[in-house]
């Protein structure tokens, strides 16, 4: 079993450090726009990760193809931390939209919005969701030069460096051990073998890479879904449950269009969408109506007759 001395996860460095220490396999479900962020933070979630594959599909309608900005991806950053401020938003950087200028830049811009992490990944771009087909990396060198850019960027800054390497489907499982623990080497604080296709691969992870590891949870992706109490004992610190909100979110959208196709009213399909108070009490409109009954009655001293 990984230890969570490893990593520096008990000093607390960052916010994402102390979820670590204080709960030793911390989950982040996957969210894509500033409403699904507010929803993660009502159910309880201390943490969420901005996917790209959810925010390329949710602000572009498009797939995980390397279609996706890094200013899109800070944008969509800025209103999910407005939005929900005591959530800690670990954002899908993609490769870094660059050189390591350009994730200079990235980071700080992510830095600036409120966001306490980010995942940089290896491959070539235009990239791929790392569950896809038709992947390539780039060389080693060059995206441990990325990954020391972004750890000098950060500075003294609340924010989690994590390295992705795909590096798996194109050349093995060995050679993505490999990676990720150069890329710790250079500066990250934890690191993600992309895509372990087995249970047995999980393991080999586990005992190849050092230090603080995450693992990633697709349905119907290339890894056997597990626990966050089964990735605590086999070793995983951060688990990414990238996708369930956007597939169930499809599902719901499917259905409800269905219903409005065919029947052109929801009057007998109500057991398929929330109420409008539900809805209200989701968004915390109580908490607008107060705000705004504070400035109802507001004069300023001098007009007062
Ligand atoms: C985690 C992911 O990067 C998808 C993937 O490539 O596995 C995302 O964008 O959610
Ligand atoms: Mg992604």
């Amino acid at each position: 079993m990984g230890s969570l001395s490893e990593g520096n996860a008990a000093m607390g460095k960052t916010t994402v450090h102390r979820l670590i220490a204080e709960e030793g396999s911390v989950l982040m479900p996957g969210i894509q726009d500033a409403f699904s962020a507010a929803i993660c933070y009502k159910t309880g979630f201390k943490a969420c990760f901005v996917s790209g594959f959810g925010v390329s599909a949710a602000l572009l309608g498009l797939p995980d193809f390397g279609l996706l900005t890094t200013a899109e991806v800070v944008e969509v950053v800025r209103r999910i931390t407005a939005g929900s401020p005591n959530l800690c938003v670990v954002v899908d950087g993609d490769t870094g939209g660059g050189g390591p200028l350009n994730v200079q830049r990235f980071i700080k811009d992510l830095i600036n919005a409120g966001a306490k992490g980010v995942f940089l990944e290896d491959q070539v771009w235009p990239k791929k969701c790392g569950h896809m087909r038709g992947k390539a990396v780039v060389p080693v060198e060059e995206h441990a030069l990325k990954i020391a850019a972004a750890r000098e960027a950060i500075g003294d800054s609340d924010f989690f460096l994590v390295a992705r390497t795909d590096a798996r489907a194109p050349h093995g499982l060995q050679e993505a051990i490999r990676r990720a623990n150069i890329y710790r080497e250079a500066g990250a604080d934890a690191t993600f073998v992309e895509a372990p296709a087995n249970r047995e691969e999980l393991d080999e992870v586990v005992k190849g890479v050092k230090g603080l590891r995450i693992a990633n949870m697709i349905e119907g992706g290339k890894t056997p879904l597990h626990t966050p109490g089964e990735f605590k004992e086999m070793g995983f610190h951060l688990i990414a449950h990238s996708l369930s909100t956007l597939y169930a979110t499809t599902k719901a959208l499917v259905d409800i269009m269905k219903v409005l196709k065919d029947k052109g009213t929801t009057r007998d399909d109500m057991d398929k969408i929330v109420t409008f108070s539900e809805f209200n009490d989701m968004i915390s409109l109580e908490s607008w109506y107060e705000t705004e009954s504070k400035f109802k009655n507001f004069t300023p001293k001098s007009l007062e007759s």
